[in-house]
Parts: structure tokens; sequence; C-alpha cells
């Protein structure tokens, strides 16, 4: 069986693969954190591919601070742009198979259905505007990719909304969280399991697709949510986006429709509820 690198390991998405390769003794998947192969780095990417010559890359790594990206957009987009070219690049000349992930912040959000692959990308933030750009610089060098866009990832590693909500909780007996933008809280460690079963299935039904977890929150059902599943006593506000200035612009409703990645994959989604409890449980 041939090998499966997988850059930005020591991120959230990363950690998650890491911890499935554990439990599954996946022996062909190589971890390589930044400061091993930076993706930055053309001359370091050239000897990883030409040691590895591997038959799948997956990307974690990007740029995910999305206020920071307002001040930050040339070093936003060389992560999620350049840096995505770079793998691209190489990908196309060892025949790798690319499975990479983007994100629901593509979309200005504006609308009120489910988001399908083919809808109307229009960045409304400079995190999304670069991961978008990442997505569109792939297939000048390879056919051979699967693009996943994803949305409001959360597991037990690294930062993210439902450990921060665990942390306000034990600090204050009251939070303030936004409830009118809506999307599906995505567990991350759901997500390394699809990309998982990707490369086991060795399917070739190359291009791009929607996957979060099932159903609809806003961020306030999933303060209420975390906050009601672990047993803290935390009151959780309601309040609207221009309560709580950020300087990112951040979607409306940004949910995605799953039907597309469902049927090429043959996926069971789990509902964003349970697989909450199951990360919760994990953290307790
Ligand atoms: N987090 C979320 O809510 C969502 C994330 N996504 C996408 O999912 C993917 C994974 O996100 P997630 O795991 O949460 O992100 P993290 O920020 O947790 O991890 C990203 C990793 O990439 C690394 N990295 C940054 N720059 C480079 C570089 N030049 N070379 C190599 N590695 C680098 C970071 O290293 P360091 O720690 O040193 O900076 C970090 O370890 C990303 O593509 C993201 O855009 C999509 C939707 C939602
Ligand atoms: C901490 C906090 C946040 N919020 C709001 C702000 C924001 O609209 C929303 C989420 O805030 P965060 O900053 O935690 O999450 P944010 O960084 O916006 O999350 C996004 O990250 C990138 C990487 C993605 O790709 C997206 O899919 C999405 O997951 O919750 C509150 O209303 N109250 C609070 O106390």
């Amino acid at each position: 069986m041939g090998v499966t690198l997988v850059f930005g390991a020591a991120g959230q998405l990363g950690q998650c693969l890491q911890q499935l390769g554990r439990e599954r003794q996946l022996t062909n998947l190589i971890f390589l954190p930044r400061t091993q192969a930076n993706i930055l780095d053309e001359a370091a990417l050239q000897s990883v591919f030409t040691q590895y010559r591997p038959t799948y890359l997956i990307n974690c790594a990007a740029y995910t601070a999305v206020d920071k990206a307002e001040e930050e957009a040339d070093t936003a987009r060389r992560v999620n742009r350049d840096g995505v070219e770079n793998l691209a690049r190489l990908c196309g000349e060892f025949g790798t198979t690319l499975l990479h992930v983007s994100t629901d912040f593509v979309f200005a959000g504006t609308g009120n259905q489910p988001l399908i692959e083919t809808d109307e990308a229009a960045p409304i933030s400079v995190y999304g505007r670069t991961k978008l750009e990442g997505e569109q610089v792939i297939p000048a060098h390879t056919g051979q990719y699967f693009i996943l866009r994803t949305s409001w990832l959360y597991s037990r590693y690294a930062g993210n909304f439902v450990k921060t909500m665990l942390r306000l909780g034990q600090e204050r007996s009251e939070v303030r969280v936004i409830w009118d933008q809506l999307g599906t809280p995505t567990y991350a460690l759901d997500l390394a399991d699809c990309l998982l079963h990707i490369i086991d299935s060795g399917s070739t039904a190359y291009g791009l697709y929607h996957y979060s977890n099932e159903g609809v929150a806003s961020w306030y059902d999933l303060a209420v949510a975390v906050f009601e599943l672990s047993g803290l006593p935390t009151r959780v506000v309601p309040i609207r986006t221009a309560e709580y200035p950020t300087s990112a612009t951040r979607p409306t409703f940004s949910v995605l429709d799953k039907t597309n990645v469902k049927a090429a994959l043959g996926l069971a989604i789990p509902h964003w509820r349970e697989s909450l409890k199951a990360c919760l449980r994990q953290l307790a």
C-alpha cells in the first residue's frame, strides 16, 4: 500500500488524523508538521516528495485566524493560495492524489438555502478569499484531487469555538453569543474519518465536495448545547452580529448541502449534536 503524507499535522484536523492513525495502526500515514515541511518551502517539499513518492497527500496546513487575516492578507494568501499551489504542482508531477480542505467562508452567506458546490462563491473576508484562491489553483496542476469544503470545525485539539465556550463557562456565569449566523458545526474527527474513507475506498470521483455534520445551528445553539451536554450552568444570552464587532465579516447563512459527497462516497454523516456529544466525552 502506498504512502499518505499529511501536511499541517500539528493543527486541529492534523491531530484528529493522527488520533485515527494511532487507533487504526495505519503505518503508511506520515505526519509532517510545519517544522519539518513548510508548504512555502519548495525545495523542502521537492525533497519530501522525492523521498516518499506519496500515493496521497492530505493538506491540513492553512492560515485559519479569520480576524487576524484582515490585517495579514499577504501572509494568509501565501499559505492558503501559494502553499496549496506548491503542493498541487508536485502532486501533478508525482501522480499523487491531493486531498485538500476548504471552507464555508468562501460563500457570502446572504441566502437561506443549503449551499451546493456550484453555488457562486463570493467571499466577504480575507480568509475566505484566500481559501477560494487556494481551491482555484489546484485544477491547473492536477485532475486527481478532492477538495472538501467544511464548516465550524471543533475537536479536543487546538483552539476552537467549543473549547472556547468550555473555558468561558468555567470563568463566567454568562456568555453572549451570536444567534443570527447559521451554519453546521462539524466534528473534525468525522472529517478526518471521511478523508481516510476516500483513501480506503480508492475512489476516483475527483472534484469539489461539501462536507459537514448534518443539521443546522447558530453559534448560540452550539453554545447552549455545549453547556447543556456538559452539565455547566452557564447562561447563554443570544445577541445579534452587530453586538459582537469583529474585524472580519462572517457569512450569515453558510449551511452546506452534503448530497453529492454522500452519493459519491456512500457516507453516513452524523448529526452535529451526536458528534458534539462524542467530542465532549473525549474532552471530559
Ligand atoms: N477550524 C475551522 O473551523 C475550519 C477549518 N477549515 C479548514 O480546515 C483545514 C484544517 O483546519 P484546522 O486544523 O482547524 O486549522 P489549524 O489552524 O488548527 O491548523 C493549521 C495548521 O497548519 C499549519 N501551517 C500554517 N502555515 C503553514 C505552512 N506554511 N506550512 C506548513 N504548515 C503550516 C499551522 O501551523 P502553526 O500552528 O505553526 O501555525 C497549523 O498547525 C484548513 O484548511 C482550514 O482552512 C474549514 C472550515 C472550518
Ligand atoms: C467567542 C465568541 C464568539 N462569538 C461568535 C463570533 C463568531 O461570529 C462566531 C465564531 O467565532 P470563532 O472566532 O470562534 O470562530 P471562527 O474563527 O469565525 O470560525 C470559523 O473558522 C474558520 C477557520 C472557518 O473556516 C469557519 O468555518 C469557522 O469555523 O461566534 C460570540 O458571539 N460570542 C463569543 O463569546
